[in-house]
């Protein structure tokens, strides 16, 4: 007779892994054979306050062909379309599962190709960047992406304006500042994420262009709010510089938990990301 709390029902014997990508930190739940990953359980798994806590709640499921295809949630119970550094983490743990050294599996937003890059350090290719203002999307018909109509601050006087918007299989919106360390990021992500532009909402960073192969991010996230580092938010603020011709189109992008490397591949127009991972703990729900 196990004694989970009603929200973790439906996971009764389900094998958990508390894993972390730079800092942004994730429970991944093997549905492989069964359970259940409700709204509710992914609340309570998010909750900080807790016996575990975490930015996102990671399902892993069997597809039509036998595959595995992971599904996002963010604390607030909503779903993601993509998760850059949770992709890294189940890309090791599927590494490690089949003794392979790349692979494939799914994702909300399409397959995914991982590869491993060193102890701990796995490659994802993101696949392709929308920046279309329909694919991302935005509220509103507009030729350029690079600089969207969002102001902050006094409407004759503003003190941010002219973000970047691209998808990266979820919407971002990218400000370049001078230091982003001086920025209200926790004041005022919470109002773009809801912007009306963004009819799905937005993950909103700061971006500082270092040099030529430097960035520094800080993310609000969608569903979360601050974030230790998000993965795809790195790949946004990589295309919104390149695009803005800041940096080159390679880089390496620091956020507070760690450092990502960048690569937007002008051959096949795919972003790839590689990082860290780490497994802090395992388990059995129900055990
Ligand atoms: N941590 C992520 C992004 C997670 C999803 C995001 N909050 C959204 O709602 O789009 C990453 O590493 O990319």
């Amino acid at each position: 007779m196990s004694d989970l709390p009603p929200a973790l029902a439906g996971l009764d014997g389900c094998p958990f892994w508390q894993m972390d990508g730079a800092g942004n930190d994730f429970v991944i739940v093997d549905l492989r054979r069964g359970g259940e990953l409700t709204r509710e359980a992914a609340q309570y798994l998010g909750d900080r306050e807790g016996p575990f806590g975490c930015d996102q709640i990671i399902g892993l499921v069997r597809d039509k062909t036998g595959g595995t295809t992971m599904i996002i949630y963010n604390t607030d119970g909503s779903f993601a379309g993509a998760c850059g550094n949770a992709s890294r983490c189940v890309g090791w743990l599927l590494m490690e599962e089949t003794g392979e050294n790349e692979l494939t599996f799914g994702s909300p937003s399409g397959p995914l190709h991982a590869t491993r890059a060193g102890e701990a350090q796995i490659t994802v290719d993101m696949g392709e960047p929308k920046l279309g203002w329909e694919d991302i999307p935005l509220a509103e018909e507009m030729n350029d992406t690079r600089y969207i109509d969002i102001k902050l601050g006094p409407i004759d006087k503003p003190v941010l304006w002219g973000p970047s918007a691209v998808s990266m299989g979820n919407p971002h919106c990218v400000f370049f500042v001078e230091d982003v360390d001086t920025q209200a990021l926790d004041r005022f992500g919470p109002m773009i994420e809801h912007h009306p532009l963004y009819p799905e909402g937005a993950n909103v960073s700061v971006a500082q262009a270092v040099d030529r192969e430097t960035l520094r991010v800080r993310t609000w996230e969608r569903g979360v709010g601050l974030t230790q580092a998000c993965g795809t938010a790195a790949c946004a603020a990589l295309v919104s510089a390149v695009r803005r011709r800041l940096t080159d189109r390679k880089a390496t992008v620091h956020m507070p938990g760690g450092a990502l490397i960048i690569e937007w591949d002008e051959a096949t127009n795919h972003v790839f990301k590689t990082g860290p991972i780490r497994l802090s703990r395992q388990g059995v729900f129900g055990d």
